[in-house]
């Protein structure tokens, strides 16, 4: 395989000759740009080339993977599976160290059908997933395809073509290429965000209300700060770091306890000296509300929140807590009394800057129906209600 350098692979080369001296770099797309580019590719379906060492691979979700595109995939060369540790441990293989990922050889018989069985995708349906023998750890990758399939709200679950060839495949077809610890270190670093709208909103809780919209730098999801009266910024702020939860907070689920805490936190926030909510966009635990809904069928049929997630193929908790001590600092907080039982909330903005002077628990909405839910939560996340 030629060793290729290209902008669209590893972005402007700033140390090569005069010539490009005069490119204006500033337009070329960032790492975390080109991320978004890989991440929207692979949830449309389309097929990208992942680069480690020399090796290149074509990486496609199964998830998203279509059959026509599938069969143009195994075309190419001896398809591979990469799963989680976990999705691998539903389906029964040993247990993996975290961090390492079951790279398996897909049978030549395999369809569609079988990928997303394997997968996880069709929790409901009956259908009885098998072991995979392991071919051997997943390299850079399989790592990379799996990671980033999370960090997407989908199925951590890939289909994986080692190339002879190279890259120059994906130059002539147009596919995204990236090389693939450039992924796994541009998702752990995070995105920034900054402010980009506020409005005066009255609330039921609170006739005084601010509405603040922050923006990730890489164009992803928005999440939002809202002020609820006139809370002093110089003094420690009441804040409640809350994660979206489509069911309780909108629909009053009796599964869990969201919707009441939102509601308890705004109140006590109202009845006293005012407060900030922090509401991200993080449904799930971060694993979104489609997956969060194949957790719930999981639920049902006996798996805990935890077990859930695993059976699925992704980690317990996927949510990045960093962006609320980001939005703190941007809206000049920076003593807070934080509302919540959750004790890694407070450990990570305290590693983020956020002076937590003291952690105020929020117990609301026990039901019959979440008693199991909020066991787990006690039981297995760490959670303190006392
Ligand atoms: N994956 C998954 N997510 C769930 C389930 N039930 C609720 N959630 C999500 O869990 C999150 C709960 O968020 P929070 O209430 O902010 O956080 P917490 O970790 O419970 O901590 P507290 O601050 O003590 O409430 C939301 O994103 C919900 O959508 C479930 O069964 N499975
Ligand atoms: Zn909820």
């Amino acid at each position: 395989m030629r060793p290729l350098r290209s902008a669209a692979i590893d972005g402007p080369d700033l140390t090569a000759g005069p010539e490009t001296a005069t490119l204006p770099v500033a337009l070329a797309p960032r790492a975390s740009e080109r991320l978004m580019r890989l991440k929207g590719d692979l949830r449309l379906g389309l097929p990208v080339i992942l680069l480690d060492h020399g090796e290149a691979a074509l990486v496609a979700w199964a998830e998203t993977l279509t059959e026509d595109r599938f069969a143009a995939l195994a075309a190419m060369g001896r398809a591979e599976l990469a799963l989680t540790r976990h999705r691998a441990r539903a389906l029964g293989s040993i247990a993996m160290p975290p961090g390492d990922v079951l790279r398996a050889a897909l049978p030549p018989t395999a369809g569609l059908d079988w990928i997303t069985t394997q997968a996880g995708g069709v929790a409901d349906s009956g259908a009885t997933p098998c072991p995979l023998p392991p071919l051997a750890s997943g390299s850079a990758i399989h790592r990379a395809a799996t990671t980033l399939a999370q960090s997407a709200q989908v199925l951590p679950a890939a289909v994986i073509v080692p190339l002879r060839e190279g890259p120059d495949l994906a130059l002539s077809l147009g596919l995204t290429v990236m090389q693939a610890h450039e992924v796994t270190d541009t998702l752990a670093a995070g995105a920034h965000h900054d402010r980009v709208s506020s409005a005066p909103l009255p609330m039921a809780a609170s006739d005084a209300g601010r509405v603040h919209v922050f923006r990730p730098e890489d164009g992803g999801i928005e999440h939002s700060a809202i002020e609820v009266g006139t809370p002093d910024l110089s003094q420690p702020v009441l804040v409640r770091l809350h994660s979206a939860c489509f069911t309780g907070d909108v629909l009053g689920s009796l599964k869990c306890d969201c919707g009441p805490q939102l509601h308890a936190a705004m109140a006590a926030m109202a009845g006293g000296d005012g407060g900030v909510l922090l509401y991200l966009n993080q449904e799930g635990r971060g694993i979104g509300l489609a997956n969060k809904m194949r957790a719930y069928a999981l639920q049902d049929s006996g798996l805990d929140t935890v077990e859930a997630n695993q059976w699925l193929g992704f980690d317990d908790d996927l949510r990045d807590f960093r962006t609320g001590a980001q939005m703190l600092a941007r809206l000049g907080i920076q003593r807070v009394r934080l509302m919540t039982n959750n004790p890694r909330k407070v450990d990570i903005l305290t590693r983020h800057g956020v002076d937590v002077v003291e952690r105020v628990p929020l117990q609301a909405g026990r039901t019959p129906q979440n008693e199991r839910y909020l066991a787990t939560k006690a039981a297995k996340s760490g959670h303190i209600f006392t």
